[in-house]
C-alpha cells in the first residue's frame, strides 16, 4: 500500500506527526513495536507528572492541621503506581480512538527500512510512503558498574513497567532531571532516599543558578540533598539489599536503586543505512531546521534527533516536520522557543535566552511571596524573571519558579523576541487574585526602564 506519510513510533513526536498530517487530509500509517503511546505516554512524562501530583498532595497534607483539617494521610507507592497505568491506559484508549477516527492505519510491528520508500514491518511486509517521520524516541543509558537486575536495579523505564519495588530504601543515581524529580517524588511517596550524583543537581540545564538555588533549598527542607561529587564504582547484591560503593571506599545500601543515568537515541532495528540517513557521532539522526534528515523525504522528531529531550520538544519538532510536509521549507525549528520545565520541590519553567544579567539585557523579576493566590495557597516560595533586550524592549527569556510554573510559561511561548510583549504583559488586565499578576508586575520592572515608544509622526 501507498501511504503520503509513514510515521516510525507512536511517542508524543509520531502521534502528533500521524495527527497532524491526517487532519490535513494525508494518508498516514504508524509503526508502533511497544505499547502506544511511547516512551513518554506509558514510562515517561505521563506517570512521572501523575506520581508528581500524588507527591505534591502528600506534601500539602503535611499542613492540613494548620488548615483545620484534621486526621492523617501517607503515600502508597504501589497505589500510585496503579493510579498512573490506568491513568496511561486511558490516554492511551483515547490516543487509538482518535487514530480511527482520522484514518490513521495503525501498524503493531517493529519496523526497518528496506530502501528510502519502503520500510519492513518485522522484516516482512512492506509499505512506502512519498514522505517519513523517525519519531523512535530513546532508551535508558546504564552505565557501568550498575546493570540492571529486576526490584534491585531499575531506571524509570522498569519502574514503570513492573510493579513497584518492595522496600523503603532507594538511591538514586544522577543529577538530571530524572534524579531531581524522582528524589523528590519518592520521598514523598514515603521512600528514604540517598542520592548520589557526580554533579550539583540540574546543573547541566539552563535554568539559572538563582533558580536552581531555589530549589535545592528546598530540597533541603524536605530532608532531600544529593552527594555531589560520589562517583559509583562498583555495585555489590548482598541479601539485604544492594550495596553501591563509591570512588574513596564509601558505600551506600538501599532496598533499590534508581538510576537517572540518561538516556540515548533509539535508531536499532530500523536499518537507517538502507534509507541513508545519517547519525552524528552519538547516533542521533541528524537534522536540518526543517526537521529533514539527510534524507529530504525523510524528517525526524524528537528524542532520537536531540540531546535535550523533552516530549515538549518532540511535539514541537512534529508541528514544524509536518507544516514542511504539507509547504516545503514553510516552517524553521527555533529550539529556543520551546518551553522546558522541571517537576520537583519546586516546579521550574524557562523558555528563550538564559535568564542571566548581561550587558545590554533588563532583568525584571517579581516574587510571589506577596501573590495572594500563592499565599492563601502555602505556596509562595518561587519567583517569575524575565530578561528583555535594553533597547527594542523585545522579551528574550523567561523563568518561572514555583507552582504551575509549567503553565504560567505558557504566557510567554509566543511571545519571544516580540519588541511589544513586554508592554502587552504589562499594561494587560489581571484576574485577582492570580498567580499571572506576577508576570504583569516583572514585565512592568523592565517597561518602567525602557525608553518611551515613539508617537505617530515623530
Ligand atoms: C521519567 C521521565 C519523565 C519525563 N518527564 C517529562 C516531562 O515532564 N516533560 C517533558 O517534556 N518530557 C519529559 N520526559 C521526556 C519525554 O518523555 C520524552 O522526551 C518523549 O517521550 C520523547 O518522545 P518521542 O516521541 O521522541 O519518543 P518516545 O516517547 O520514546 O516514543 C518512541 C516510540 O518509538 C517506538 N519505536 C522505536 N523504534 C521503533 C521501530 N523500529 N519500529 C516501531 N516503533 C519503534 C518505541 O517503542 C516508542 O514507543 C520524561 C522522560 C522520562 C524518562
Ligand atoms: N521534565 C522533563 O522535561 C524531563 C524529565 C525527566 C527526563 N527528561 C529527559 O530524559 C532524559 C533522561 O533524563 P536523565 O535525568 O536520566 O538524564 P540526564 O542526561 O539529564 O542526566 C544524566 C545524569 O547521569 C549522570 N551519570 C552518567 N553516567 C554516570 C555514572 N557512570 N555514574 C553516575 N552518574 C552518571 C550524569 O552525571 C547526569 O547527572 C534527559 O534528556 C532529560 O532531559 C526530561
Amino acid at each position: 500500500m501507498q501511504y503520503d506519510l509513514i510515521v516510525i513510533g507512536s511517542g508524543p513526536g509520531g502521534n502528533r506527526a500521524a495527527v497532524l498530517a491526517a487532519s490535513h487530509g494525508l494518508k498516514v500509517a504508524i509503526i508502533e513495536k511497544a505499547e502506544w503511546g511511547g516512551c513518554g505516554g506509558n514510562r515517561g512524562y505521563l506517570p512521572k507528572h501523575d506520581w508528581h501530583h500524588t507527591a505534591k498532595l502528600l506534601l500539602a497534607a503535611k499542613g492540613f492541621a494548620r488548615r483545620g483539617i484534621h486526621g492523617s494521610v501517607s503515600g502508597d507507592l504501589a497505589g500510585a503506581w496503579e493510579h498512573a497505568r490506568k491513568l496511561a491506559r486511558s490516554v492511551r484508549d483515547t490516543q487509538i480512538a482518535q487514530m480511527k477516527r482520522l484514518g490513521i492505519n495503525g501498524f503493531a510491528a517493529t519496523a526497518s527500512f528496506v530502501d528510502p520508500h519502503t520500510i519492513a514491518l518485522d522484516g516482512r511486509d512492506r509499505l512506502s510512503a512519498r514522505q517519513f517521520v523517525v519519531a523512535t524516541g530513546s532508551a535508558p543509558y546504564v552505565p557501568k558498574p550498575f546493570f540492571i537486575t529486576a526490584q534491585r536495579v531499575l531506571t524509570t523505564d522498569e519502574l514503570f513497567s513492573q510493579p513497584p519495588p518492595a522496600g523503603k530504601r532507594v538511591t538514586i543515581v544522577g543529577s538530571g532531571a530524572v534524579a531531581t524529580e524522582f528524589a523528590f517524588i519518592l520521598t514523598m511517596l514515603g521512600r528514604e532516599v540517598t542520592w548520589v550524583a557526580h554533579n550539583p543537581p540540574l546543573s547541566h540545564s539552563r535554568f539559572s543558578a538563582a533558580a536552581l538555588q531555589r530549589l535545592n533549598e528546598r530540597l533541603r527542607r524536605h530532608g532531600i540533598e544529593a552527594r555531589v561529587g560520589a562517583r559509583p564504582e562498583a555495585v555489590e547484591m548482598p541479601p539485604e539489599g544492594v550495596r553501591v560503593i563509591l570512588a574513596g571506599g564509601d558505600s551506600v545500601l538501599a532496598d533499590w536503586v534508581l538510576l537517572g543515568t540518561g538516556r540515548r537515541p533509539h535508531t536499532s532495528g530500523l536499518a537507517l543505512e538502507a534509507a541513508g540517513v545519517n547519525t552524528d557521532s552519538k547516533g542521533f539522526i541528524k537534522t536540518n531546521e526543517y526537521m529533514q534528515t539527510s534524507q529530504p523525504h525523510i524528517y525526524a522528531v524528537g528524542d532520537v534527533t536531540n540531546p535535550r529531550m523533552s516530549a515538549s520538544q518532540a511535539l514541537a519538532d512534529a508541528a514544524v516536520a509536518v507544516a514542511n510536509i504539507l509547504a516545503p521549507g514553510s516552517r524553521r525549528q527555533d529550539r529556543r522557543a520551546v518551553p522546558e520545565v522541571i517537576h520537583s520541590a519546586l516546579e521550574l519553567g524557562r523558555i528563550g535566552a538564559a535568564a542571566a544579567e548581561e550587558e545590554g539585557l533588563l532583568v525584571g523579576s517579581a516574587d510571589f511571596s506577596h501573590n495572594v493566590r500563592a499565599l492563601s495557597q502555602d505556596e509562595a516560595d518561587g519567583c517569575v524573571r524575565l530578561v528583555a533586550d535594553g533597547k527594542t524592549g523585545a522579551l528574550l527569556g523567561a523563568e518561572v519558579v514555583g507552582s504551575d510554573a509549567a503553565e504560567l510559561i505558557h504566557l510567554f511561548a509566543q511571545r519571544l523576541n516580540q519588541p511589544e510583549a513586554l508592554r502587552v504583559l504589562a499594561n494587560g488586565f489581571y484576574g485577582h487574585p492570580a498567580r499571572a499578576e506576577a508576570v504583569c508586575q516583572a514585565a512592568q520592572g523592565i517597561v518602567a526602564r525602557l525608553p518611551a515608544p515613539e508617537k505617530p509622526g515623530e
